[in-house]
Protein backbone atom coordinates (compact mmCIF):
# COMPACT_ATOMS: atom_id res chain seq x y z
CA UNK A 1 0.00 0.00 0.00
CA UNK A 2 1.28 3.47 -1.20
CA UNK A 3 1.75 6.04 1.89
CA UNK A 4 -0.42 8.90 2.97
CA UNK A 5 -0.03 12.23 0.96
CA UNK A 6 -0.01 15.23 2.67
CA UNK A 7 1.04 18.75 2.35
CA UNK A 8 3.84 19.59 0.16
CA UNK A 9 3.55 15.52 -1.52
CA UNK A 10 0.22 16.35 -1.81
CA UNK A 11 0.31 19.65 -3.64
CA UNK A 12 3.29 18.25 -5.79
CA UNK A 13 0.75 14.83 -6.60
CA UNK A 14 -1.95 16.72 -7.47
CA UNK A 15 -0.59 18.44 -10.46
CA UNK A 16 0.12 15.22 -12.54
CA UNK A 17 -3.99 15.19 -12.35
CA UNK A 18 -5.36 18.98 -12.74
CA UNK A 19 -8.41 17.92 -14.06
CA UNK A 20 -9.52 16.16 -10.88
CA UNK A 21 -10.82 17.66 -7.79
CA UNK A 22 -9.71 17.69 -4.48
CA UNK A 23 -11.95 16.96 -1.43
CA UNK A 24 -12.58 15.39 1.70
CA UNK A 25 -9.49 12.97 0.95
CA UNK A 26 -10.23 11.64 -2.28
CA UNK A 27 -9.94 12.78 -6.01
CA UNK A 28 -12.73 13.30 -8.03
CA UNK A 29 -13.19 13.66 -12.05
CA UNK A 30 -16.51 13.44 -13.82
CA UNK A 31 -16.28 12.80 -17.23
CA UNK A 32 -19.25 13.27 -19.93
CA UNK A 33 -19.95 11.04 -22.98
CA UNK A 34 -22.08 11.50 -26.35
CA UNK A 35 -24.05 8.16 -25.27
CA UNK A 36 -24.86 6.12 -22.39
CA UNK A 37 -23.00 3.51 -23.99
CA UNK A 38 -20.20 5.57 -24.26
CA UNK A 39 -19.71 5.49 -20.19
CA UNK A 40 -20.35 2.15 -20.29
CA UNK A 41 -17.53 1.02 -22.51
CA UNK A 42 -15.04 3.79 -20.23
CA UNK A 43 -16.50 2.38 -17.28
CA UNK A 44 -15.04 -1.54 -18.46
CA UNK A 45 -12.15 0.62 -19.75
CA UNK A 46 -11.52 1.84 -16.07
CA UNK A 47 -12.25 -1.69 -14.66
CA UNK A 48 -9.92 -3.36 -16.19
CA UNK A 49 -6.80 -1.07 -15.42
CA UNK A 50 -8.16 -0.78 -11.59
CA UNK A 51 -8.48 -4.22 -11.87
CA UNK A 52 -4.69 -4.65 -13.09
CA UNK A 53 -3.70 -1.87 -10.66
CA UNK A 54 -5.23 -3.71 -7.54
CA UNK A 55 -7.07 0.15 -6.83
CA UNK A 56 -10.47 0.53 -7.35
CA UNK A 57 -12.71 3.60 -7.83
CA UNK A 58 -15.93 4.50 -6.37
CA UNK A 59 -17.55 4.78 -9.77
CA UNK A 60 -21.37 6.66 -10.38
CA UNK A 61 -23.28 6.45 -13.21
CA UNK A 62 -25.58 9.24 -14.44
CA UNK A 63 -27.26 8.70 -17.65
CA UNK A 64 -23.89 9.94 -20.19
CA UNK A 65 -22.25 11.11 -17.26
CA UNK A 66 -19.13 9.07 -14.94
CA UNK A 67 -17.88 10.11 -12.12
CA UNK A 68 -15.20 8.20 -10.55
CA UNK A 69 -13.79 8.67 -6.60
CA UNK A 70 -10.41 7.44 -6.24
CA UNK A 71 -9.16 7.08 -2.44
CA UNK A 72 -6.86 4.20 -0.72
CA UNK A 73 -9.37 3.45 2.15
CA UNK A 74 -6.34 1.36 4.01
CA UNK A 75 -4.25 4.99 4.18
CA UNK A 76 -7.40 6.81 4.57
CA UNK A 77 -6.85 9.52 1.94
CA UNK A 78 -5.06 9.56 -1.11
CA UNK A 79 -2.16 8.38 -2.19
CA UNK A 80 -0.01 8.24 -5.08
CA UNK A 81 -1.61 5.08 -6.12
CA UNK A 82 -4.72 7.00 -6.59
CA UNK A 83 -2.54 9.63 -8.69
CA UNK A 84 -1.27 6.85 -11.15
CA UNK A 85 -4.42 5.60 -11.76
CA UNK A 86 -6.34 9.08 -12.17
CA UNK A 87 -3.55 9.41 -14.75
CA UNK A 88 -4.34 6.12 -16.23
CA UNK A 89 -7.86 7.11 -16.70
CA UNK A 90 -6.55 10.65 -17.99
CA UNK A 91 -4.78 8.63 -20.45
CA UNK A 92 -7.71 6.74 -21.85
CA UNK A 93 -9.83 10.41 -22.29
CA UNK A 94 -7.38 13.27 -22.55
C1 LIG B 1 -5.28 -6.31 -0.75
C2 LIG B 1 -5.76 -5.31 -1.74
O1 LIG B 1 -4.71 -4.87 -2.55
C3 LIG B 1 -6.35 -4.11 -1.03
O2 LIG B 1 -7.45 -4.48 -0.26
C4 LIG B 1 -6.74 -3.01 -1.99
C5 LIG B 1 -7.76 -3.36 -3.04
N1 LIG B 1 -8.24 -2.18 -3.71
C6 LIG B 1 -8.25 -0.99 -3.08
N2 LIG B 1 -8.77 0.08 -3.66
C7 LIG B 1 -8.81 1.24 -3.05
N3 LIG B 1 -9.36 2.29 -3.67
N4 LIG B 1 -8.30 1.40 -1.82
C8 LIG B 1 -7.73 0.40 -1.16
O3 LIG B 1 -7.28 0.59 -0.02
C9 LIG B 1 -7.68 -0.86 -1.79
N5 LIG B 1 -7.10 -1.88 -1.22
Amino acid sequence: MSDLLEDEDLSAALKKCPEWEYEKNAITRTFEFEEFMDGIDFVNSVADIADEAQHHPDIRINYTKVTLKLTTHDAGGVTEADVELAQRVDNLVD
